[in-house]
């Protein structure tokens, strides 16, 4: 895994442990509501043996009205590392003091700290500020407020929806092209650029859904319903159009999003993903192996799809075959055969009604 992936599922785990519905969430809530502040330590491993001073040892089931009435104490309170017990209360903290930290007040540079020394998740609850914030290792997360990511993953749901439209009509666009013979690279990669654009999007509303827990089970449902479909497109896609066989498709999609996480797409850098040259050029014409348009048909095993572009290399070659030398396909009999060019022919129509170039 990449550092930033590592990141990202870690900012996932913790989010998802503290979203909204969980009884760790709620006892925080109570304890932001209650202005009294709060330090809580998940997890009493050897490293926090050492930098515990004092309090109570208490060791009861969590809930979220005992950590309420804990937190009117000074310092911290500790837990186990499923916050499922209390371990601890009105403990003092006395991590290394070398450890650097951008916070100022003590409960936060002390949250900070222990989180880099313990590899611990801590959470500071600010007494004065009204924030709630996750530090683990030497990662800091403030969790915003639950109406506040409403609206913005609201906002990226309609910006996700736009630009699904754009997609499907990009994809089509490229279907009717496929049977005509007439794409270029310029088509393909403009279709790789709205595939990033989506994901992309869907990408950042994964993270708002994880923060909003059972708050956010209805963008949930929206945001499968939109784009559960749009990496195995993709990776069809990639399998139409790739020239490398040292990559499997996923891995390529995968590629393909780490170039957008750093830096914005660039056309010559896909084309380079892709396996071809750098003499290759935008207009340049490019057929298709045909996984996407077959993929399609009803009914039609992709194993059987498999064979029948090994044998036909192209498309265009399944598309002018007739039943006969479909049959010589492993897995194709003359019913299937009648299917397949029943099947092309109705795509290649309802492409062509749908299609707006
Ligand atoms: N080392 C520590 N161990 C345990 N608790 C601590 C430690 N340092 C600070 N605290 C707790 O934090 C409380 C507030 O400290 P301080 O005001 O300096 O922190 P802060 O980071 O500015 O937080 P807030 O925003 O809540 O004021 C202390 O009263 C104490 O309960």
């Amino acid at each position: 895994m990449e550092w930033y992936e590592q990141k990202e599922s870690m900012i996932g785990d913790i989010l998802r442990f503290v979203a909204p519905g969980t009884p760790i969430r709620e006892g925080i809530e109570n304890v932001l509501r209650a202005n009294t502040g709060g330090l809580i330590v998940l997890g009493y491993n050897d490293k926090m043996l050492h930098l515990v001073d004092g309090g109570f040892h208490i060791q009861s089931d969590f809930s979220p009205a005992n950590l309420y009435e804990l937190a009117k104490m000074d310092g911290a309170i500790i837990l186990n590392g499923d916050g499922t017990e209390i371990l601890y209360a009105n403990a003092q903290l006395m991590p290394d003091p070398s450890i650097p930290s951008t916070e100022t007040g003590m409960r936060h540079r002390t949250a900070e700290r222990v989180a880099k020394q313990t590899g611990n998740l801590v959470v500071a609850i600010s007494q004065r500020r009204n924030v709630i914030t996750l530090y683990k290792g030497s990662l800091r997360y403030a969790l915003k407020d639950i109406g506040v990511i409403l609206t913005k993953a609201n906002q990226a749901m309609q910006t996700l929806e736009k630009y699904k439209n754009v997609l499907d009509q990009g994809i089509t666009n490229l279907g009717a092209l496929e049977f005509e013979e007439m794409v270029t690279f310029s088509e393909v990669i403009q279709v790789i650029h709205r595939i990033e654009m989506v994901l992309r999007i869907k990408n950042e509303m994964l993270n708002y859904v994880d923060e909003l827990g059972t708050e956010g089970r209805l963008i949930q449902l929206q945001l499968t319903e939109l784009v559960s479909n749009v990496e195995d497109e993709a990776a069809l896609l990639i399998k139409d159009y790739s020239k490398r066989s040292d990559y499997e498709p996923y891995y390529m999609l995968k590629k393909l999003q780490e170039v957008n996480q750093t830096e914005l797409l660039d056309d010559a850098q896909i084309l380079k993903l892709l396996g071809y040259s750098s003499t290759t050029k935008l207009e340049d014409p490019v057929m298709p192996r045909g996984y996407r348009i077959l993929n399609r048909i009803p009914r039609l095993p992709s194993l059987i799809v498999t064979h029948i572009i090994d044998r036909f290399g192209t498309l265009n070659e399944v598309v002018k075959a007739s039943t006969k030398e479909l049959v010589v396909v492993d897995g194709v009999g003359e019913v299937r055969a009648g299917k397949i060019k029943e099947g092309l022919n109705r795509i290649q129509e309802q492409l062509f009604i749908d299609r707006n170039i």
